[in-house]
């Protein structure tokens, strides 16, 4: 073994063992030997800044080499650099070039790099000026290299990881090995083997430690035991920024369809809190500046996303939350009375769905953009249990038999106590729950279930708006969450963006919900002898029919503009226009101008 071998070694140890080595020479030692070793360890330390340098000498290598032995082989060199160009360019993202300008930054250092190859192999390196060119050429491409963030931040994470032994060393977890890391926006997170006998308590025990042999700020270091929930390996997670520092701007919708959990915003560890809301009944609560509304933005803004669900919505408040998604909305009651007849729609749609799988011998209902989910939010449920309490049946029935047939109900309300939920089953139904920061402790197992408090769920606690604990089949440990944010222009804009894309109710739900106005009509008509009974549909002057002929019949000269008539009956646009239509067709109502309504009145006809 060389002098300069058993040194190195005895540096390792010493290092290993918290001794910085002091290197001394004596006569028989030869100094060019450590030179070497110094040079060589900074080439290679510094192998990522140093890449544009190996890149150019290597080219300058490659292209003295195949001049003088393959000179005529410069077109195929050329041809070959354009596809490798062409190929980073369009299917870069497979080898990790995630964004486009990383792509064509890669394209551009292959074709550049090929072009000059070709150029050298055909008439030498020396020749003028391409020694020039390659000096020039890559000192410019080096500079996006030097400058690429997530480049730096991985080569950081390198550096950190290829310490880890001595990291490892110094808190007392000596033998654990790095296996595989990644970076991303908030920091970075490596999966680690323990040595024997150690377990992830140890590590947990440890993380004030790591935390200061990383240099990380407090509270940046996590220890999760890794996905297959093996004994003696460990995720560490450590975050550069503090992911619930500021709000967090809503990335867009992380779905497409209701069968895909909802990201609703990152976890403290930046791992997202993705809860599935297909057949699940959900509850948001909190008090009011919370960030109760930020949250239902969140959800709406990714269920208007999905093509196989169409939403209703109760907003008593005057439809001041959920009005802006109003483009998305199938049916939008704000009003009392047209809270009452949606819900019994609802239950009608549902007991038809019931009906539907019975005949078909299926036992749930899987929705497709044809067969949609029906998804329910009830803004301040508090208010619709004060305002409309006989509406208590049908949200019951809703809770109780809605999963199966994918008729589900999301409740938000700032309290959900006993008086405020109704009498019935509507809050033990909820599946999910999601509590931003409630005023009394008490108040937490309201909102999450009986002894949540007492299992550590503190929502009390929960310090600034837009912050949440979610408890679902999923999610069963207290973590706290924080919501993103959605700005007017995001939620205007998603609105409208998503409006074109909503799907239509189902064959048999519309059928449902038209035969039990139909009967409710029928039974006003045959009189006092068989009344409605109170879970029935409006009261015939409530229904949206009637609604809709008594606005246009009392609709100025310049008629009355179809957004009023959808905001009096609760009703959708389509639905508004087949009716308008319908009355057209009979010569009872005519269009004044682009979008107004009003009947012809007997003066006029
Ligand atoms: N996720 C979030 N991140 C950062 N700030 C938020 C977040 N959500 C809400 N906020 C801030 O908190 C304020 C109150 O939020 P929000 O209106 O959603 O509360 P709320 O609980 O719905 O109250 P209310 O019941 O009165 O409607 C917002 O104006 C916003 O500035």
């Amino acid at each position: 073994m060389s002098q300069a071998t058993k040194m190195r070694r005895h540096a390792h140890k010493m290092r290993r063992q918290g001794i910085q080595p002091v290197v001394v020479i004596d006569k028989d030692d030869r100094f060019p030997d450590i030179a070497a070793v110094i040079i060589g360890r900074f080439l290679w330390r510094y192998r990522s800044e140093l890449a544009p340098v190996y890149a150019v000498v290597a080219l300058a290598l490659a292209g003295a080499v195949l001049h003088a032995t393959h000179a005529p082989w410069w077109p195929y060199i050329l041809a070959g650099a354009t596809l490798a160009a062409w190929t980073l360019a369009m299917f870069g993202e497979r080898v990790g070039l995630s964004l486009r300008a990383e792509r064509f930054y890669a394209a551009a250092v292959a074709l550049g790099g090929g072009m000059w190859l070709a150029a050298a192999t055909a008439l030498g390196l020396a020749f003028a000026p391409l020694p020039q060119v390659l000096l020039f050429g890559g000192f410019v491409l080096a500079v996006p290299w030097w400058a690429h963030r997530r480049r730096r931040a991985k080569v950081r994470v390198e550096r950190q990881l290829a310490a880890w032994p001595e990291i490892a060393h110094a808190v007392g977890l000596a033998g654990s090995r790095v296996q595989s890391a990644v970076v991303d926006v908030w920091g970075w997170r490596a999966r680690l083997a323990l040595a024997r006998g150690q377990t992830i308590q140890d590590v947990v025990a440890r993380v004030p430690a790591i935390e200061s042999a990383l240099g990380t700020f407090r509270g940046a270091v996590r220890v999760q035991p890794t996905r297959d929930d093996k004994a003696n390996r460990f995720e560490l997670r450590v975050l550069d920024t503090d992911p619930h520092a500021d709000a967090i701007a809503w990335p867009g919708p992380s779905v497409a369809s209701i069968t895909e959990p909802i990201d609703l915003g990152p976890f403290e560890d930046a791992t997202s809190a993705r809860v599935l809301f297909l057949r699940r009944h959900a509850l948001f609560g909190g008090v009011a500046g919370s960030g109760k509304s930020g949250g239902l933005n969140v959800l709406m803004g990714n269920l208007t996303a999905c093509r196989d669900v169409v939403i209703w919505a109760v907003d008593l408040k005057r439809g001041m939350e959920l009005q802006p998604w109003a483009p998305c909305i199938d049916r939008l009651a704000t009003a009392p009375e047209q809270a009452r007849v949606l819900l019994r729609d609802a239950v009608a749609v549902l007991e038809a769905r019931a009906a539907w799988l019975a005949a078909r011998g299926r036992r749930v209902w899987e929705p497709t953009p044809e067969l949609p989910a029906l998804v329910i939010v009830i803004d301040e449920y508090a208010e619709l249990a004060d305002e409309v309490p006989d509406t208590t049946a049908d949200t019951d029935s809703i809770a109780r038999r809605g999963r199966a047939v994918a008729v589900t109900l999301i409740a938000a309300t700032q309290r959900p106590t006993q008086k405020a939920m109704g009498k019935g089953a509507v809050r033990s139904q909820m599946d999910v729950r999601v509590s931003f920061r409630v005023r009394e402790r008490k108040d937490v197992d309201l909102i999450l279930g009986q002894g949540m408090l007492a299992a550590g769920w503190h929502a009390h606690t929960l310090n600034a708006p837009g912050k949440f604990l979610l408890s679902a089949p999923e999610h069963d440990t207290p973590r706290r969450a924080r919501a993103y944010l959605l700005s007017d222009e995001a939620v205007a804009d998603a609105a409208h963006r998503h409006a074109a894309r909503r799907p239509a109710l189902d064959e048999v739900s519309r059928t449902a919900i038209e035969e039990a106005h139909a009967g409710v009509a029928l039974r006003s008509l045959n009189g006092p002898e068989e009344p409605p009974s109170v879970s029935d549909v409006a009261e015939p002057e409530n229904r949206p029919e009637t609604v809709l002929w008594d606005m246009l019949s009392r609709a100025p000269d310049e008629g009355i503009p179809v957004s009023h008539l959808i905001n009096a009956t609760g009703m959708s646009r389509p639905w508004i226009y087949q009716r308008l239509r319908e009355l057209a067709d009979d010569h009872r109502v005519t269009q004044v101008s682009r979008g107004r309504w009003r009947a012809i009145t007997e003066h006029a006809q």
